[in-house]
């Protein structure tokens, strides 16, 4: 379990985090969750608790539903049964207090989009009712730039910045309104080595600094590993959840999938092997196909997470 010591000075006095070794408080809480679509079952009776400060990370084959986990957090699609809460009320959809970092590909060639603008969509879209005045606003958007290392691009075209400067904004975006949990899909998609952790670093930060509970998507735990406190694992219908060491063990895996899989520990790096294939759900808009880990997996060999197709 990691320990929360500030690296560096809360930006405000709503983000400053609690004592070290302070009771965790249940940010999100679901009981016996199902979700269900047609005939297919994506999982059932899951059961979790995510708590402030607390980095979550979210993996599973591709189809086993934790993009859609993410959508019914943010009350984008509803539970088939049991219950989800935020904060103590259930789910709603537009609640300020969760910030999404989206599944999403860079954006388009000759987008008319600035730095600052993907930021004030952010600020803007947290706002309801009378708009924030001008100057006030500047300050809300300069801030978020500034808190992301992103100030000097604010005012470049975002279609002409690199992957890893255009999700340092998106974490700016989804940080304006003080969330109080942060849900990222596959924020390192398509970005290098050291782009990844940067961007994951990032987001770590932030939520020591603000004590955001976290919920991090991912095909591949490594470039995250070090920051995890606990595992979601998506399998079968079914989950596992507990620290890295707990979860990611070959006769966990080989228990949730219902066939022999291997979790290797090599270099300080995670690799599952024998993953079966989950022979559904490959639609190929949501897998990358290079491999910036340099993992070389093949086949039913893959980075933790499941496989990438
Ligand atoms: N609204 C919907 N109606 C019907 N089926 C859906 C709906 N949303 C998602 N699905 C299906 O549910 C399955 C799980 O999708 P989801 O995107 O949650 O998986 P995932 O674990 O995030 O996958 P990946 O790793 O490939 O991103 C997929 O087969 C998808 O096609």
């Amino acid at each position: 379990m990691k320990i929360f010591g500030a690296k560096s000075a809360p930006a405000d006095a709503e983000a400053v985090p609690p004592p070290r070794n302070a009771p965790r408080h249940v940010v999100l809480r679901v009981r016996g969750g199902a979700l269900q679509f047609g005939d297919r079952r994506l999982w059932h009776d899951l059961d979790f608790d995510v708590r402030s400060g607390e980095f979550i990370a979210v993996l599973g084959a591709n189809g086993s539903g934790k993009s859609s986990l993410l959508k019914v957090i943010l009350g984008q699609q509803q539970l088939s049964a049991g219950t989800m809460t935020f904060e103590g009320s259930p789910v709603t959809r537009g609640n300020r207090r969760i910030g999404y970092i989206p599944q999403q590909k860079l954006a388009d060639e000759g987008a008319p989009l600035r730095g600052r603008d993907l930021v004030a969509l952010g600020v803007d879209g947290h706002r309801f009712g009378l708009p924030l005045p001008r100057a006030a606003r500047r300050r809300e958007v300069d801030d978020l730039l500034a808190s992301v290392g992103a100030s000097e691009y604010a005012n470049v075209a975002v279609s002409t910045l690199s992957g890893g400067e255009q999700q340092r904004l998106r974490v700016g975006q989804s940080l304006a309104g003080n969330p109080r949990l942060l849900l990222c899909d596959e924020p390192l998609l398509s970005l290098d080595l050291a782009h990844q952790r940067a961007v994951s670093e990032l987001i770590d930060t932030h939520r020591r600094q603000r004590d955001l509970g976290v919920l991090f998507v991912t095909h591949d735990i490594n470039p995250i590993l070090d920051m995890v406190d606990r595992v979601l694992y998506l399998a079968g219908g079914s989950f596992r959840i507990g620290t890295p060491d707990e979860v990611l063990r070959s006769e966990v895996l080989s228990e949730l999938y219902g066939s022999p899989v291997d979790v290797i520990r090599t270099r300080g790096r995670v690799i599952v092997v024998g993953v079966p294939d989950a022979g559904h759900g490959h639609d190929g808009h949501h897998h990358h196909d290079d491999d910036p880990g340099g993992n070389g997996n093949t086949g039913s060999t893959a980075p933790v997470g499941g496989p990438r197709s």
